[in-house]
């Protein structure tokens, strides 16, 4: 580890960094903040959930990671550098996968090389398959994406997220639009991608059990101004899988989360 690295208080290396991080889209002085004083620092390859009521700032947060947003106050750094512009290294994930419908599932994968260099070559199409394989889709790799169900298209916006291999995975409400049997799977075949091909990973969800059976940490915020309520440690043993659902641990974190989102300024 270089000199340069910044080191946060548990002594692990802070990989994206928020100091003092507040945001108001309208500049006039009466207007309030969107969000508000936020600190957070996380881990290379460390997977943050992120909960808070509506309107918080949750995706305004994944934004200025992305670098499509730049804080009006505070700074978003990663690796210890500003992130002053849109980053080529991050990987976004949304609630719709928005494939292109006139391309089949493997060139929609593709479809960002060919857009960014003008072309692909025969070892990205390699890549393409491989993540693809992962995901369980090679064999809807040459059918379109509208001969693919709900789930399966959010699958082949995490594959197409990944081909860049991104350091980072910024995932805002992905699974939202599923259903919950197909929700709860396709989270399971997250945790294996992340296993397989570790990234630092920032996950907006509304859903609390959601975020526990996912992260590392959680991130909860406050209504609107969004500040930190608490990051909470999920100290759930990994592999996660549906026996983690049903321990006592779990019940636990997410009672403790739905106090905080419920009852905002009682302790939980
Ligand atoms: N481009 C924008 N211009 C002006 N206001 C915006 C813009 N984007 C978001 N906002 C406002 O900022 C606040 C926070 O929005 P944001 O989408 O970050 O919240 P969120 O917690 O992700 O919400 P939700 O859970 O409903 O998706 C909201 O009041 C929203 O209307």
């Amino acid at each position: 580890m270089d000199n340069q690295t910044p080191i946060n208080d548990n002594g692990k290396a802070a990989y994206v960094s928020m100091k003092g991080v507040g945001h108001k889209y309208d500049p006039r002085p009466e207007t309030p903040m969107v969000v508000q004083d936020i600190n957070l620092d996380i881990h290379r390859h460390e997977f943050v959930a992120v909960v808070g009521p509506s309107g918080c700032g949750k995706s305004t947060l994944l934004r200025m990671v992305a670098g499509l947003l730049i804080p009006s106050h505070g700074q978003v750094s990663v690796f210890n550098l500003p992130v002053t512009e849109p980053r080529d290294d991050v990987g976004i994930v949304f609630q719709k996968a928005n494939l292109l419908p006139w391309l089949t599932v493997r060139k929609n994968v593709l479809f960002p090389l060919k857009h960014k260099y003008g072309r692909y070559s025969a070892s990205d199409e390699k890549r393409a398959n491989e993540l693809l394989e992962m995901a369980g889709l090679t064999q809807f790799a040459d059918k379109m994406p509208d001969e693919l169900s709900g789930g399966m298209q959010q699958r082949v916006g995490i594959v197409r997220a990944l081909l860049l291999n991104p350091d980072i995975l910024l995932m805002d409400e992905p699974f939202s639009a599923l259903d919950a049997l197909t929700r709860e799977q396709i989270g399971f075949d997250l945790l294996d991608i992340w296993k397989e091909h570790p990234k630092t990973v920032l996950f907006i969800t509304h859903s609390i059990s959601e975020a526990v059976l996912l992260s590392d940490r959680i991130l909860v915020m406050s209504k609107r101004p969004g500040t930190v309520l608490d990051l909470i440690e999920v100290d759930l043993p990994r592999p996660r899988s549906s026996k983690t659902i049903n321990s006592p641990r779990f019940a636990e974190l997410t009672d403790k989360i739905r106090g905080y989102i419920y009852e905002p300024n009682v302790p939980a």
